[in-house]
């Protein structure tokens, strides 16, 4: 997968980039991240990116051209990109939407700033996606909080052992089961004697209770929704 990040602070991405499995599925080349500054698409010596909102009002709106520019730049050759807009009221983001995006070849993430985009903006973009109901100071965040979602999907990225531990939960968005690891007590909290057991069957269908338990306690919404598409097995519905 190719992803192209269209943003005006392109210096905060640098350690997200770096560092953790992102930093390593980017360096061993099983996923491309490139990010652009959009002042690098002006052609004012200035390199002006934002400009007042027609018909008054608070704070500034990113100008057109320079994203326009970028995108035909960036999109001269190859695939066309699926394009995303961060957006403080766009389409809530959530696993499904990261499944569905992990199998684009090539997305492209426009990230919002200032009062946001300039609406013709948006004959761009295929989706616009908030990561949630809370209003942030720009799109970056978003955009990594999407990325290190999509990204982990990618075959490969996690490695063996990670992708095999809950595919069938968080790829349903199921909330995870409680960890432990050493001591096997620990202040007087111990740890749950299936989990010593060595027992794997039983410490799977410990954990696959434990994870529709928390969801059903915490987030009721996402066991109806599974149980609407037909998502939840007879022995997870019982
Ligand atoms: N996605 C998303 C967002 C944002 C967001 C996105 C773009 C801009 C541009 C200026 N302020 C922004 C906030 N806030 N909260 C979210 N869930």
């Amino acid at each position: 997968m190719r992803i192209d990040v269209l943003t005006v602070l392109p210096g905060l991405f640098d350690c997200f980039l770096k560092e953790g499995v992102i930093g390593k599925a980017i360096s061993s080349g099983k996923v491309e991240v490139k990010v652009h500054n959009i002042r690098d698409f002006t052609t004012d010596k200035h390199r002006v990116v934002d400009d007042v909102p027609y018909g008054g009002g608070p704070g500034m709106v990113l100008k057109p051209e320079p994203i326009f520019r970028a995108y035909d730049e960036l999109t001269k050759e190859g695939e066309k990109p699926y394009v995303l807009l961060t957006e403080p009221w766009g389409e809530k983001f959530n696993q499904e939407m990261a499944v569905e995006l992990s199998k684009k070849p090539r997305l492209m993430i426009i990230c919002g700033r200032y009062e946001g985009v300039d609406e013709r903006v948006k004959s761009l973009v295929d989706r616009e996606v908030s990561i949630g109901d809370y209003v942030l100071t720009g799109g970056e965040l978003p955009a990594m909080v999407i990325m290190d979602a999509v990204l982990r999907l990618i075959p490969g990225v996690l490695g063996n052992l990670e992708s095999l531990r809950a595919d069938s939960f968080s790829d349903r968005g199921l909330l995870g089961y409680p960890n432990y690891t050493r001591p096997a007590e620990f202040r007087g909290m111990k740890v749950p004697e299936v989990l010593l057991s060595g027992h794997h069957k039983k410490i799977e269908s410990w954990r696959k209770e434990q994870s529709l338990r928390k969801t059903l306690e915490r987030r009721p919404e996402i066991i109806e929704n599974l149980k609407r598409k037909g998502l939840l097995t007879k022995e997870e519905l019982e």
